[in-house]
């Protein structure tokens, strides 16, 4: 069926619930079994900031790629705004829940022939949408994103920044409820992930979005989430759920006050070098 015109704002409608149940993972490798992920709980609030963080191997990109429907559970449910991602026998997720969720990767991986605005758009295209209306939804999501110049544009032309503004602007572009970002910020460099820190929780505050976001950082773990989802070592399970209070919008000073320091010295001692 052929999407048409509406009148929708770019990014109208709240974001939906993610519910986890008993959710595990284990790989079937050449050696062996991996165990990934021991089946793990977790419910996730219509327009929450979830930041899922732990030591490397942990399980973290496992478990948010379930949530994607990029692979599927070995065992335990999941269901996005009360439907569930996988239905049948096989690994095939549902079309319907499939379309809430917008997914950001840690590359951006642009198309390098193709203007900003096209690649903002190509989601589109998969859906037969026509060119006007492409382009309409993929110039209001570059505003949004702060590219509103670079329309034309193509990625060489664009900082690391840029290119991953691009990305989630892509990544926007079919109206998901709910946004998951594995690492998105982990290539730039420390200003320009301030910035992108910053962008980012404005456009989860404008959107109502639900956002669940793999990370290394402590620090941007506290700064963006409502909650951090602490992982323990492989194979991976929930060791610990914060709730981080600090007022929105939150600005790059909070970091400097003593709650905040509390909470990463606490993430960092559960941590206890793991990472
Ligand atoms: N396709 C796969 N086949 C076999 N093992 C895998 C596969 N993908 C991941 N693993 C293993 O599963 C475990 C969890 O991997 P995962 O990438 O989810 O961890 P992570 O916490 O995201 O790590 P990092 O922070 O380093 O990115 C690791 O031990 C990894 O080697």
């Amino acid at each position: 069926m052929t999407e048409t015109t509406d009148d929708l704002p770019p990014q109208a409608g709240s974001g939906e619930a993610i519910s986890v149940r008993g959710v595990g993972k284990t790989y079937a490798a050449g050696a062996g079994p991996v165990r990934a992920l021991m089946p793990t709980d977790l419910e996730v609030e219509p327009g929450e900031f979830v930041v899922l963080l732990g030591p490397s191997g942990c399980g973290k990109t496992t478990l948010l790629r379930m949530l994607a429907g990029l692979i599927s559970p070995t065992e335990g449910t999941i269901e996005i705004g009360g439907r569930p991602l996988f239905t049948g026998r096989d690994a095939t997720p549902a079309r319907d829940a499939l379309g809430s969720l917008g997914f950001v990767f840690q590359a951006p991986n642009l198309m390098p022939w193709r203007k900003v605005w096209r690649n903002i758009a190509l989601p589109l295209e998969a859906k037969g949408i026509g060119r006007a209306e492409r382009k309409r939804r993929a110039t209001e999501l570059a505003e949004l994103v702060g590219l509103g110049e670079f329309l034309d544009h193509y990625p060489k032309q664009l900082s690391g920044g840029m290119q991953q503004r691009v990305a989630i602007a892509r990544a926007l572009i079919h109206r998901p409820s709910i946004l998951l970002m594995d690492e998105p910020f982990g290539a730039l460099d420390a200003m320009t992930r301030d910035t992108m820190n910053l962008l980012l929780q404005k456009l989860w505050q404008d959107t109502g979005k639900t956002v669940v976001l793999v990370t290394h950082s402590i620090s941007e773990a506290v700064f963006l989430a409502d909650r951090v989802v602490l992982l323990s070592h492989r194979p991976g399970r929930v060791q610990d759920i914060l709730d981080v209070d600090f007022q929105r919008p939150r600005d790059l000073t909070v970091s400097a006050e003593p709650e905040f320091g509390d909470l990463v010295s606490h993430l960092r001692g559960q941590l206890g070098g793991q990472q």
